[in-house]
């Protein structure tokens, strides 16, 4: 059976679901996907970095415990030899998941463009790279003959790009709008039954949905990553993060909320981008009071929304869960998923 040797670079939340996917799920996929999955290296800041092309021992990296490192294992170092392992391990696809830097992209989109540039595939669910560089890498990739996919860099587990490029074929996207971060919408719904805006920000971190640094949920500079991803995915712009406005949500108070809700209306922190008659892009990041009446006024809690404008269809809107470890480990596994049916596709088509 064909088999992908997967490099994991970052191993907290979404990486090490997508581990634990793998280990418990590993021949129920495999029967039903015809590829094994197999993970031959792994890399972290806190634990340091291994490689074993015979295959990593997943359940002795799970039993591992506070300030256990990969020191000592065989294959393995305490520091994480992230550019080493990713341009010399037998993996066929990296799976980077490093946090979102949503200034530079860094270390992101070195780890892409070092594991492209090596002839392998990368799945990714950082926005940072996808967001900052994705136009260089994808010609990268393309130019390497290998696979740049970032299903959960938008929208986490919930397929929109790909529901955009495969099921809305042949339909004209003029716009998109859409509550794109799980962590502003669980806080703003926390709000609403009193919660103050830092206890709620602790919870959504405790539950996996938060940023390294939850400033880029509450401050909106998550979802500006994430409108530049559609603007150019969706709409066929080249824009980048200097193009759209951005405020979050911290200006919004519990008063504005009470006020709001007095009306039968809830704030949410919208994205959204639309192109004109001349092609030119508008894009933007706002908290708004939705009148109850608006498709993404009853969206609660980490799920998010996208609303997409088409010249055939109207308004199309596609709603699931938009943050959380398990569900964007699901995006990276419908990445690799991808990966898998391209290259067979490229494999039969050159028979
Ligand atoms: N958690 C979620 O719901 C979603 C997360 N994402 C993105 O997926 C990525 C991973 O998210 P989580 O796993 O939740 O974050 P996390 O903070 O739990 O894990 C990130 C891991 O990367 C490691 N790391 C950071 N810098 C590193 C470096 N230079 N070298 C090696 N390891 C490094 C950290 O030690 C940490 O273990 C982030 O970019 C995030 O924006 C995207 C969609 C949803
Ligand atoms: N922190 C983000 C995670 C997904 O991108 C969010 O809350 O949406």
């Amino acid at each position: 059976m064909n088999r992908h040797d997967i490099a994991l670079i970052g191993f907290g939340g979404v990486n090490r679901a997508l581990a634990e996917i793998i280990h418990h799920r590993g021949d129920e996929l495999a029967e039903e996907l015809g590829f094994v999955l197999r993970v031959v290296a792994i890399t972290d800041l806190r634990l340091g970095s291994l490689m074993q092309a015979d295959g990593v021992d997943l359940g002795a990296v799970f039993a591992m415990t506070g300030a256990d490192t990969f020191a000592g294992w065989r294959g393995g170092a305490a520091v994480p030899q992230n550019d080493y392992v990713i341009r010399n391990t037998t993996a066929d696809i990296v799976v980077e998941a490093t946090f979102t830097n949503p200034l530079d992209g860094e270390p992101g989109i070195s780890h892409v463009r070092a594991a492209l540039e090596s002839g392998k595939s990368v799945a990714t669910t950082n926005k940072g790279p996808v967001a900052l560089a994705g136009a260089e890498l994808d010609r990268l990739a393309a130019a390497h003959g290998v696979r740049f996919e970032y299903e959960g860099s938008v929208v986490s587990g919930t397929p929109i790009l790909r529901f955009v490029s495969e099921t809305l074929k042949g339909l004209r996207v003029n716009a998109v709008q859409g509550i794109l971060n799980g962590t502003s919408n669980y806080v703003l719904g926390q709000m609403e039954s009193g919660m103050t805006l830092d206890a709620a920000v602790a919870e959504a971190q405790a539950l996996g949905y938060a940023e390294a640094d939850p400033t880029a949920d509450i401050e909106g500079s998550d979802v500006r990553l994430k409108v530049v991803i559609l603007a150019n995915e969706v709409l066929g712009g080249s824009i980048t993060a200097e193009d759209v406005s951005c405020r979050g949500i911290s200006g919004v108070s519990s008063a504005d909320i009470i006020a709001a809700a007095a009306n039968g209306s809830r704030w949410k922190l919208v994205g959204s981008a639309s192109r004109d008659a001349d092609g030119r892009i508008t894009a933007s990041v706002q908290p708004v009071a939705l009148p109850s009446t608006h498709p993404l006024a009853a969206v609660s809690g980490p799920t998010n929304a996208v609303s997409f404008d088409t010249d055939l269809l109207g308004t199309v809107t596609v709603a699931g869960p938009g943050a959380g470890r398990v569900e964007t480990a699901y995006a990276l596994l419908s990445d690799i998923i991808a990966i898998d049916a391209r290259q067979r596709a490229t494999a039969e088509a050159n028979q």
